[in-house]
């Protein structure tokens, strides 16, 4: 996919701004507090219909202003697609794909890959973390791993409702449970898939941002044991009800599932060892640009089209050398990046169109 053209009104700081895009690398330049995140997070509300940045979708309407709007005009393999979004202060939200009224699960909406300076954390981070990172790709690569997603917290909740309330031999439990186990299985299976995808795909990119110095590994960790060394859709549902069997007792005192996707993790290892534990700083955030990296790829591998891709000022925490491997990697790519920075001295001979933000305003290329 390729965003062409985008038209913000009254959004934040962006009282009107008209862009332009290049199919390859943009970069929005300019000091702190200008709007240069604005730009992405409009972008991303055009895609989601919300922020990454507030759950409050009125923040985002200009303080001297009543409404915001944003206009995209995008293509994907020729199809020329566009979109529109607008917001009033009585959270009236109107969103349209091709002039049509549309959800925001509509599998034609613009796909991103996001990377803001907290997913540097991504490796030494919570588990939490790292199920968001790929949950957000699965969510927008399926509409059945999204509905299925959605269904497994409705489900979770039910089920710890009814732990809570000392109701485990019910009917309704054992109801519950077995759509539960049943919706766990089916996220964990291709939570696995896309991990084990991700993992072929990280350690050529690993390589090069190493220079062949380092090995990368991810492994999807699943929080109960499994004794097959073959992971499939019936062994899981197996291990997961005998692995529930035995933890019973604990659930039934701790009031809460214990285990499923909810819980789970994804472990990376660095030359074999736990990245979280042995990784320096610095190389734990290369393997998180790999990570994200790796997740533009293999949204491309099963969906046969790039997303988008935001970076938001990641360049400050990387050293010289790996800001110019990625820099180049990303106006040498063959999708399409929009990249914040506020220091310009490493993009001056970059291959990349290059704005400069001030007051919500594009002053055109410095
Ligand atoms: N609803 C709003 N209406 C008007 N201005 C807003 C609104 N919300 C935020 N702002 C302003 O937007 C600016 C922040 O913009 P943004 O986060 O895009 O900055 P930035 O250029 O990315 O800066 P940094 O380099 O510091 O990350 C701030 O000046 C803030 O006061």
């Amino acid at each position: 996919m390729f965003l062409k053209n985008i038209q913000i009104k009254n959004f934040r700081n962006i009282k009107k701004m008209e862009y332009n895009a290049e199919s390859n690398l943009n970069i929005f330049m300019g000091d702190n507090g200008q709007g240069k995140t604005n730009i992405l997070e409009a972008i991303f509300v055009s895609s989601t219909g919300k922020s990454f940045r507030t759950p409050t979708d009125t923040n985002l309407i200009n303080y001297e202003e009543s409404w915001y709007s944003i206009k995209t005009k995008y293509v994907n393999n020729e199809r020329k697609i566009n979109s529109f979004i607008k917001l009033d202060q009585s959270k009236n939200k109107i969103l349209q794909i091709n002039n049509k009224k549309t959800s925001i699960n509509n599998p034609e909406s613009l796909k991103l890959v996001l990377f803001i300076p907290d997913d540097l954390d991504l490796v030494k981070g919570s588990p939490l973390k790292r199920r968001k990172f790929i949950d957000f790709t699965l969510k927008q690569i399926s509409q059945d791993y999204s509905f299925n997603f959605d269904n497994y917290g409705k489900l979770l909740r039910k089920r710890n409702l009814l732990l809570k309330n000392d109701q485990t031999n019910t009917k309704s439990f054992n109801i519950i449970n077995d759509l539960f186990v049943e919706t766990a299985v089916k996220l964990i299976l291709s939570r696995i898939n896309f991990t084990s995808l991700l993992d072929q795909i990280i350690k050529p990119l690993y390589q090069e941002i190493t220079n062949g110095k380092n090995t990368i590994k991810i492994r999807y960790a699943l929080s109960f044991n499994i004794e097959d060394e073959k992971i499939n859709q019936n062994i899981l549902e197996k291990s997961f009800i005998e692995n529930q069997r035995s933890i019973k007792d604990k659930e039934i005192k701790r009031k809460k599932s214990m285990i499923g996707p909810h819980l789970d993790d994804i472990h990376l290892y660095q030359d074999n060892k736990l990245a979280r534990h042995f990784a320096s700083q610095g190389q734990q955030r290369n393997i998180a640009v790999c990570l994200k990296l790796a997740e533009v790829y293999a949204f491309k591998k099963i969906k046969d089209y790039y997303p988008v891709f935001l970076l938001d000022e990641v360049l400050a925490e990387l050293d010289q050398e790996k800001r110019l491997l990625l820099l180049n990697h990303l106006s040498k790519a063959e999708f399409q990046s929009f990249l914040t920075s506020v220091n310009s001295n490493n993009l001056r001979n970059v291959e990349a169109k290059l704005s400069v933000i001030k007051d919500g305003q594009l002053i055109g290329k410095e």
